[in-house]
């Protein structure tokens, strides 16, 4: 596992969105498993200016969410579906057939994350994963406890990430369920970028840096992949032990 520390936000969105470019000018057709959160709009945003600006083109690029709230109409505003079409897919050129989301509302949900994960291993696997972390030290919605060998799946969420997440639902409850990818649908893509900024992510990136790899930071199986980086800014690698450049 790689650690690159950036001075601030504009400067972690900035190496994001180019490593993410990076992949695609090398292979148009890359497949790509995408996070939602605050963290990556800064990437989001660069990746828009790209396309628009450089002309980089999304056209042949597979798509994947990580993770879906269990329950919501698709449409709704907190849903991760209008998340990514608003910051991402309606401002570059994808290719609308390539783009792929849990489905939050499947009458069978278990049989939509079977579907899910089917069509992930048909697109050959994720090139790339980009991934956010939670305060607890989440990826995706693989909350502490989550299972290494799991698989896109239900799950319940954590009251923690519930209550951070409430923000995103002024008029309403937090579902209490979600669909996300799972840890070893994440652990196989072929290569990781994890992002993390701000102080309130300190202590979970340093659990997930230097601490055991368990399965209470499901952020820490990162130290196991061959190809995983974390760009964090300063704030973020704060709690480290060991300085990085
Ligand atoms: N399911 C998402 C995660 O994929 C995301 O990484 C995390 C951190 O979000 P933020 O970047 O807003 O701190 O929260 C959510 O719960």
């Amino acid at each position: 596992m790689k650690v690159r520390v950036l001075h601030d936000y504009e400067a972690l969105s900035l190496a994001a969105a180019g490593e993410v470019a990076a992949a695609v000018r090398e292979r148009p057709d890359a497949v790509l498993l995408l996070p939602t959160g605050s963290t990556p709009l800064g990437m989001y945003r660069r990746l828009v200016e790209m396309h628009r600006r450089s002309g980089l083109s999304f056209s042949r690029t597979t798509f994947f969410n990580l993770d879906e709230y269990l329950g919501l109409p698709p449409d709704h505003p907190a849903s991760y579906r209008t998340y990514m079409l608003k910051n991402l897919y309606s401002l570059i050129d994808a290719d609308p057939d390539r783009i792929h989301f849990p489905d939050g509302t499947a009458p069978d949900p278990e049989a939509a994350c079977e579907r899910y994960e089917t069509a992930i291993r048909e697109a050959g696997g994720a090139d790339l994963c980009v991934l956010g972390i939670g305060r607890n030290g989440h990826i995706g919605f693989n909350e502490p406890g989550a299972p290494f060998d799991s698989r896109t799946r239900v799950v319940r969420l954590a009251e923690s990430t519930r209550r951070v997440n409430a923000s995103d639902f002024p008029s309403g409850r937090v579902p209490e369920r979600a669909i996300t990818a799972g840890m070893a649908t994440i652990f196989e893509s072929r290569r990781i970028l994890l992002l993390a900024s701000g102080a309130d992510k300190a202590r979970a990136v340093a659990a997930a840096v230097e601490g055991p790899v368990s399965e209470t930071v499901p952020a820490s199986i990162l130290q196991r992949h061959p190809d995983a980086t974390l760009l964090l800014d300063q704030e973020a690698a704060s709690g480290l032990a060991s300085p990085v450049a």
